[in-house]
């Protein structure tokens, strides 16, 4: 096994060309995920969260195009290796699931031939073996009578079930990135958590390192191992899943988590981030959520760096939480001490 991680994504930068000028939806966005760790890459509409993941997959079409940094995926650089070799890659080592069921699965082929020709792209598996191995996946993903299931269409199954058997798929080439970009998010509560939890036994089991595109912080929370939060195109918080829910760094962290229903007592109101997403046309040179912020100071008129002001805590703000803690879980109660910080 190889000490090198699964995918290292440094500066990178992915810019749209628009009528109304250049659009920067990455903006110096960088983070390292290793073998078998789940990153959860979360943030508000328009924030660069699925430009991000297309960018990781080489798959960003005109007019939009990455504009620097490097992606490193096992160590080499597949932003600069050659077409052919990258569509090996997405193919193969990399896979990308989405909302949509059907943009992984082929709705022309029977369930069980999608899948025997998965396990059977990686492996020298007999036909029998590689139907017994989808079999076990999917039942590992939580589907009852999986014979049937194989004999079926796609059209044929439920939104959930559709779903389920896309990520199944997915798994069985055994992948060693998958990102998945809201699979659950058009799926009810219950459906979604057993999904969630079958896709981490499967992904610790495997390996596979994971890239979970979510707005859902909650999501995040029982899922993820670290958490990236994006705003404006760029990553402001990172770090370890439970330290950065339980004591955000970044107001904008602490305001995603106060907005959560589960962290508003009842008949309160939910507390909202004031303001609007900013115009990713026309963002201000300094520190883009300055507008929004309520620590806002004459100082966020510059872009903040990102710093490690805690170990394995990193944070783009001028003014990050480093005092009063937020004793915030999700379930329990709002970070407190926001207000009073400031
Ligand atoms: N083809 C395109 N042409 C121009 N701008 C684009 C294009 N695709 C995305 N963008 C812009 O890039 C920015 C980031 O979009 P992205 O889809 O990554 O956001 P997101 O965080 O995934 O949001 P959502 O959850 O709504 O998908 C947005 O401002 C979006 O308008």
């Amino acid at each position: 096994m190889s000490s090198v991680p699964t995918l290292q994504v440094r500066n990178l930068r992915t810019e749209f060309a628009t009528r109304a000028g250049t659009l920067r939806a990455v903006n110096d966005v960088s983070f390292t995920l290793e073998r078998g760790r789940i990153l959860g890459l979360v943030g508000e509409s328009g924030s660069g969260k699925s430009v991000t993941g297309f960018s990781i997959m080489g798959l960003v079409d005109a007019p939009g195009r990455v504009t620097g940094g490097e992606v490193l995926f096992q160590g080499r650089d597949i932003t600069k290796i050659k077409p052919r070799e990258l569509r090996q890659l997405q193919g193969n080592r990399i896979a990308m699931i989405f909302q949509d069921p059907m943009m992984t699965l082929n709705p022309v082929l029977r369930v069980d031939t999608q899948m025997i020709e998965a396990v059977r792209a990686h492996t020298s598996a007999s036909k029998a073996q590689a139907r017994e191995r989808a079999r076990e996946t999917l039942a590992m993903m939580g589907i009852a009578s999986p014979d049937e299931r194989l004999q079926a269409y796609p059209h044929q199954l439920s939104g959930g079930m559709r779903q389920r058997v896309a990520i199944a798929t997915a798994m069985l080439h055994r992948p060693d990135l998958i990102i998945a970009d809201e699979p659950t998010t058009a799926l009810d509560v219950t459906i979604q958590a057993q999904i969630l939890s079958e896709v981490q036994k499967l992904a610790r089991q495997q390996g596979t390192a994971l890239i979970w595109i979510t707005h859902d912080l909650s999501v995040v929370a029982g899922l993820a191992d670290e958490v990236a939060v994006m705003y404006a195109g760029r990553i402001v918080e990172q770090g370890g899943v439970d330290a950065v829910l339980d004591s955000p760094l970044h107001p904008y962290t602490a305001g995603l988590i106060g907005s959560l229903p589960a962290n508003n007592r009842r008949g309160s109101r939910l507390q909202q981030i004031p303001g609007m997403t900013p115009n990713m046309l026309q963002l201000p040179p300094g520190c883009a959520f300055a507008a929004r912020c309520t620590r806002a100071t004459a100082a966020c008129q510059a872009q903040p760096e990102q710093t490690e002001p805690l170990p394995g805590r990193l944070v783009r703000c001028f003014h990050p939480a480093l005092t009063a803690s937020a004793p915030s879980t999700l379930g329990a109660t709002a970070p407190q001490g926001l207000e009073a910080r400031v």
